[in-house]
């Protein structure tokens, strides 16, 4: 099974998204690994975006990802990766769906409320960086309800 690592950001946090947030990915049917709220340092929020590092927007992003509590989310499910970006909608909010996350609860990219993996590789890195612990083994009793 695919895993994928999704962040509430503070925005999200600030404006008491993370209820619905959370229901959208777990009514899906996806299996909740690792669920944690947290103050998020600089360096772990530059070493998460270090892929942006050169973009003008890195210190304003990283401004932003520390200036409240987030909730990290590890979840597990099949093509979990792109079907939850799918669930997320596209980055700048101007250009996501109504009905997706970002569709229905931002308007700027700069204040887009959640975060997910971008890539199998990606998710990986980033539950190493976000759950070092590992994660929870949590297997749902009626799995068979879920998948075929
Ligand atoms: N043009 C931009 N201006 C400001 N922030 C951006 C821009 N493009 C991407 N971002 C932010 O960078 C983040 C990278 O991945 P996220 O999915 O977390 O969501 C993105 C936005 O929060």
């Amino acid at each position: 099974m695919e895993r994928t690592y999704i962040m509430i950001k503070p925005d999200g946090v600030q404006r008491n998204l993370i209820a619905p947030i959370l229901e959208r990915f777990l009514a899906k049917g996806y299996i909740l690994r690792g669920l944690k709220f947290l103050t998020v340092s600089k360096s772990l929020a530059e070493t998460h975006y270090a892929d942006l590092s050169s973009k003008p927007f890195f210190g304003a992003l990283v401004e932003y990802i520390t200036s409240g509590p987030v909730v990290a989310i590890a979840l597990e499910g099949k093509d979990v990766v792109a079907q939850g970006r799918k669930i997320i909608g596209a980055t700048n909010p101007a250009a996501s769906a109504p009905g997706t996350i970002r569709g229905d609860f931002c308007i700027e990219v700069g204040r887009n409320v959640i975060h997910g993996s971008d890539s199998v590789e990606s998710a990986e890195r980033e539950l190493g960086l976000w759950f070092p612990e590992g994660l929870v083994d949590n297997t749902p009793v009626l799995l068979s309800q879920i998948y075929e």
